[in-house]
């Protein structure tokens, strides 16, 4: 059964406008960093638009990425069953045993940054992904900068602690298949905070994202082309808890499946990061 009662459409996620953010005027720009503190703050969780990634581009690496999960399993078996920090990694999720989850979750993993790492075939993906990488790589440190202006530090000061020059990047892909179950939706992936600073998720038009803002289930449900801005372990640790990572869940219903892509960025694995 899924847990907690779930709110859509009474709630405002907060939306933060990236073009105000680095290219407004000094008001807009005060504005918008004003409303990603408070997204921060509040929810951990906030929709970034304006942001210049292009849709054509997005949709390009969802394709691939589906391409890649669809071929038979002897030609990614190198992929299969990979180790966490293997720099490739393709597997199912579902441990209904230790965390709740109901349904089938497909997963791509692939570290980009440092070392760009990407399947061979099909033979597209490494240019769309790596593009992607660069692009959404730079929109978070943007981030992480304008965050620092929204505690009152210098720009520097938070990507510095977080030592995110030598961040690792990863992208990845869950595709959910539409649930066949007798309850309505299932949980397709279990209540979590993710380890690293932020990620960025974008999806197939099909909610299942839920975030807990409050002690309420919310549904995500985003503006067109906007990412979802998910705040890290990492950036909860060096805002001193100010702005806590958020927790959140993915559901599958019966209607259709689900694909969501992320680009996640954390400290490399010997940065020691501590409260600013
Ligand atoms: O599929 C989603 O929307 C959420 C994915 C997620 O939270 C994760 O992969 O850590
Ligand atoms: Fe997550």
């Amino acid at each position: 059964m899924l847990s907690g009662k779930v709110a859509c459409g009474e709630y405002n996620i907060p939306v933060v406008d990236f073009k105000l953010l680095v290219n407004g005027t000094a008001d807009q720009r005060s504005q918008a960093i004003r409303d990603l503190g408070r997204a921060c703050e509040d929810w951990g969780f906030f929709m970034v638009i304006n942001h210049g990634v292009h849709e054509a581009l997005k949709e390009a690496v969802m394709k691939a990425f589906i391409e890649v999960l669809s071929f038979p399993e002897e030609e990614t078996a190198e992929y299969l069953e990979a180790a966490s920090m293997d720099p490739i990694q393709i597997g199912t999720g579902y441990y209904s045993a230790t965390d709740e989850a109901q349904h089938l979750r497909h997963y791509l993993k692939m570290f980009v940054h440092p070392e760009f790492h990407c399947p061979a075939k099909p033979k597209k993906l490494r240019d769309v992904a790596a593009k992607f990488a660069t692009q959404t790589r730079h929109l978070m440190q943007q981030l992480a900068m304008a965050i620092s202006e929204s505690l009152g530090l210098h720009d520097s000061r938070i990507p510095q602690a977080l030592n995110i020059d030598s961040s690792i990047q990863m992208l990845a892909q869950n595709h959910y298949p539409a649930y066949t179950g007798t309850e309505g939706v299932a949980t397709a992936l279990p209540p979590h905070t993710d380890p690293g600073i932020f990620a960025l998720i974008f999806q197939n038009g099909v909610d299942g994202l839920q975030v807990q803002h409050n002690g309420q289930w919310i549904l995500a449900t985003p503006v067109p082309g906007a990412f979802f801005v998910l705040a890290g372990d990492q950036l909860e640790i060096v805002t001193n808890e100010r702005y806590r990572a958020v927790i959140h869940r993915a559901v599958i219903g019966h209607e259709q499946a689900r694909t969501s892509v992320i680009s996640m960025l954390a400290p490399c694995p010997d940065a020691v990061i501590e409260p600013v």
